[in-house]
């Protein structure tokens, strides 16, 4: 997976600054490598925006099915774009492959869905972003995408409300067309 170019150093300097403005010293004991270390982090953190879901929506199968394919309980945790603090929960992300019976690999899509989630974001972009993606690339019949995720801006901040839930769907094509399909897909997302 390539990485982008963050600028590590930049990082470094800038979290040395942060750490004299909130009254601490960077250059006692535990905090000397910290700066490198966040830099890293954040190279993580924020690694999916150097990369395109061309780039992980690689593997396309031609098999004989099409009907839904969806792949539920991905873990996500992303960064909201407001303060930048993690907000993390479960995506669930399916399609109808369209007639040919093109499908990707499962593990794909969730890649695809860090390739939205390791980027400054908001819940319902991510959310539309995978959806829009995936239509694009794989040219299904429809994609349903739903996140259920718990923002720590409202929990250990702010409001403070830990177990507030957001839930988002994004639904494309069939999903958005047929009740009967979004139904369907909504009873398997919610079954647990
Ligand atoms: N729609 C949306 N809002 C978000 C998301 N993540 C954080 N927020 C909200 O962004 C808003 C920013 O509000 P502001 O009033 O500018 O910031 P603030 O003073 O820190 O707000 P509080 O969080 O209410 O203390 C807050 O209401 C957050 O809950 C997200 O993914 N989607
Ligand atoms: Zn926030």
């Amino acid at each position: 997976m390539t990485h982008h170019d963050v600028d590590l150093a930049r990082i470094e300097k800038a979290v040395r600054e942060i750490l004299y403005a909130i009254g601490e010293d960077p250059d006692r004991d535990g905090l000397i490598e910290t700066p490198a270390r966040v830099a890293r982090a954040m190279a993580e953190q924020y690694s999916g925006l150097g990369q395109t879901p061309e780039q992980v929506l690689t593997k396309v199968f031609d098999v004989d099915h099409d009907e839904m394919v969806l792949v539920k309980d991905i873990e996500v945790y992303s960064t909201c774009e407001h303060h930048l603090v993690p907000f993390h929960g479960l995506a669930h992300v399916g399609y109808i492959p369209n007639a040919r019976g093109q499908v990707t690999g499962l593990s794909k899509l969730a890649r695809l869905v860090d390739v939205y989630a390791r980027r400054p974001q908001v819940q319902e972009r991510m959310t539309s972003q995978i959806a829009d993606a995936l239509m694009r690339v794989l040219e299904p019949r429809g994609v349903i995408v739903v996140v259920e995720a718990e923002h720590l801006c409202m929990t250990m901040r702010g409001v403070r409300k830990p177990g507030a839930k957001t839930v988002t769907s994004a639904v494309r094509g069939d999903f958005r067309t047929s009740d009967k399909t979004r139904a369907e897909a909504m009873a398997l997302i919610l079954g647990r």
